[in-house]
């Protein structure tokens, strides 16, 4: 770029509220405020005559040839804002659109085919990044420059990966069986720092964003949310072990041993699929259907500055084969698919956290945090023809990432106006879940991949202007969260000596034993359920029995009674007749005396005459 390009250059970053800012554009090139005397841009400028027109304020930058890594080496004192990294996937085809500048951090793109659409896309542009990784540059490399350094100065950070789908996001993030990605690597560097400090039981957690000190029940607790996820975990030791051979092969990790420190390390993966924060580490209620865990939407949470997603599962974890093995389950439940563009498609974007918490023996717990955040890829529905669900996902990546950009323009401006609210970081799951980096409280380094092919050509420019912007922006220094406490558990806890291997045999026997005892409370619990239902059902049988007899009982005198008073009502029922047989022959008998009336008096007196002349004849016989 000459002279005269850079006063066109100049000419078109005239800010407009109806023109965006074209964000290919050095911030170096851009109009800056005359009022304040910059006492030293002069001395730099002058000095450094030969530095390249395109690259940025990391000034010791080594020249190098675009096959190869090349890094700024910079530490966190020179650079105030988000490192952005550049990585190109490798390609059978790669397009003559993208150039490497000779000392490899600006990608310079120019458009030679008729794809695209407006004039604009077609004029060179340049785009600069803290390093810029092409096809060659292996996995290693990549974690050197990108993550190593971050890991060991102990801050919190979010490194993420930003691209067009199929781009080589997940593959950067987490690679494959050979080629590990920046994850296992952390792990594998964090597990080896710490290898001397690490404390064997879950005391101190995250609680709503805050260091808890655990007490015993809680600490149990944690014990046994952990012992259930590793069961659910796929069995990854041979493929650990390959990983770890290859890890060891390509770093040399270094032990920080400080004898007055234990540290606990924490981890914990969460989705957001469709605005929809899912927690890929929860704990299903039927452990044996591993499919049917209950995807539940999560809030996110921001209490005094402090952002967490409400009821998140995070957990303890001893070495980096158990965190790799937690990384896989959620892996398997995260949502893919296939789409045109790539047959295992991320439709969500996921961020798998890694929560080192210190405790120090004069009484401060420190927390460093590493997200690692792999964004869902950005899509041209219309050209990949996606339909249905795909769709709607695909529209929900899409929408996020647009309020990401917006968020990392708004903060690229913010700092000038000192005031955080015009960051829009409430319009997504994803911003607001990331809100610490976007405003600049926890430091942000973003890898951004891409296809270089023609046929991704503007959605590339897309990216690399995403990009850009995310390069402008200026952050305060950033904080590293740590505090003093005051619980008195600490005090017993400070008591403990991290190398005393007694005391930690007898801790380890007491939450054992502890275990011990929760499973033979399980066990006679269990025990005495299934006595109680045999006794039930023993009682039950019993009555049955005694109410079939007292039934029968009943029955049979029932009949007894039924057929007494049968009887009874029979016997009477004949005195009753007999009575009223008589009453009738009475009856009879007076109706005949009254139809045959007797004899009046004289007649009676012949008739007792001649019945006593008859007797006595028969007496003279
Ligand atoms: N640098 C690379 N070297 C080798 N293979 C790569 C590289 N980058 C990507 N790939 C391969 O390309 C394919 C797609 O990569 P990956 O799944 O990481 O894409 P992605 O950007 O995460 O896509 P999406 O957004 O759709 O999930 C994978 O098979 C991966 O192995």
């Amino acid at each position: 770029m000459d002279s005269k390009e850079k006063v066109e250059v100049h000419k078109r970053e005239m800010r407009s509220f109806l023109m965006a800012r074209d964000p290919s554009i050095d911030r170096r090139f851009r109009p800056r405020p005359n009022k304040k005397l910059r006492l030293f841009d002069d001395i730099q400028e002058s000095e450094d005559d030969s530095y390249s027109e395109y690259s940025d304020t990391e000034s010791d930058y080594t020249p190098n040839a675009a096959s190869t890594a090349t890094s700024t080496g910079d530490s966190s004192s020179t650079e105030t804002g988000p490192q952005v990294f550049l990585r190109l996937r490798p390609v059978t085809d790669p397009s003559k659109a993208y150039t490497v500048s000779d000392d490899g951090s600006v990608l310079i793109t120019s458009c030679k085919i008729d794809s695209t659409s407006n004039n604009v896309n077609r004029m060179e542009k340049h785009f600069s990044f803290s390093s810029i990784f092409d096809s060659c540059v292996g996995q290693r490399d990549i974690y050197d420059i990108c993550v190593g350094p971050k890991i060991l100065e102990e801050e919190c950070v979010t490194i993420m990966t930003y691209g067009t789908s199929g781009s080589g996001k997940t593959f950067t993030l987490l690679g494959d069986d050979v080629r590990a990605g920046i994850i296992p690597r952390a792990l594998e560097n964090v597990f080896t720092i710490y290898k001397e400090n690490l404390y064997h039981a879950p005391k101190l957690k995250l609680v709503n964003g805050c260091i808890t000190f655990l007490q015993d029940d809680a600490t149990l607790n944690e014990i046994q949310v952990r012992k259930k996820l590793l069961q659910l975990c796929p069995d990854i030791t041979a493929h650990h072990k390959r990983l770890k051979q290859v890890i060891d092969g390509d770093h040399n990790f270094e032990v920080k041993a400080s004898p007055d420190t234990s540290v606990m390390v924490w981890v914990s993966f969460v989705e957001i699929y469709n605005e929809l924060v899912h927690d890929l580490l929860a704990i299903p209620p039927r452990q044996e259907k591993l499919g049917e865990v209950p995807r539940k939407n999560l809030k996110i949470v921001c209490n005094k500055g402090l952002v967490f997603v409400k009821g998140l599962t995070s957990v303890f974890v001893k070495t980096s084969e158990e965190a790799l093995q937690l990384l896989r389950l959620g892996q398997q439940r995260s949502t893919y698919a296939s789409t045109s563009v790539n047959a295992n498609s991320s439709r969500s974007h996921c961020v798998f956290t890694v929560d080192i918490l210190k405790y120090d023996r004069s009484g401060m717990t420190t927390q460093s945090s590493y997200r690692f955040c792999d964004l869902a890829g950005s899509e041209r529905v219309i050209n990949t023809g996606t339909t249905g669900l795909r769709l709607k996902e695909a529209k929900n990546i899409n929408t996020s990432l647009m309020v990401l950009g917006r968020c990392l323009d708004a903060a690229s401006t913010s700092h000038k106006k000192k005031n955080n609210d015009v960051i829009p970081y409430r319009d997504s799951k994803l911003t607001m879940l990331l809100q610490a980096a976007l405003l600049g409280k926890e430091k942000l380094a973003m890898i951004v991949t891409v296809t270089p092919v023609d046929k991704y050509y503007e959605e590339n420019l897309n990216v690399l202007n995403f990009a850009s912007i995310a390069k402008n922006i200026i952050f305060k220094e950033p904080v590293i969260k740590q505090h003093r406490t005051s619980f008195c558990g600490f005090m017993e806890f400070s008591k403990m000596e991290p190398g005393d291997e007694y005391k930690k045999q007898l801790e380890e026997e007491n939450v054992s034993l502890q275990l011990e005892i929760e499973r033979l409370k399980f066990d006679h619990v269990l025990q005495m359920q299934l006595l109680e239902e045999k006794l039930r059902k023993e009682l039950t049988d019993t009555y049955q029995e005694i109410i079939k007899d007292t039934k029968k009982q009943l029955e049979e005198e029932c009949e007894k009674k039924l057929y007494l008073a049968n009887r009874e009502w029979e016997f009477k029922l004949s005195s009753q007749k007999r009575r009223y047989e008589e009453d009738i022959e009475d009856l009879k008998d007076e109706i005949e005396d009254l139809k045959n009336p007797p004899p009046s008096d004289a007649e009676s007196v012949e008739e007792a005459e001649e019945s006593k002349s008859s007797i006595e004849i028969l007496d003279d016989d």
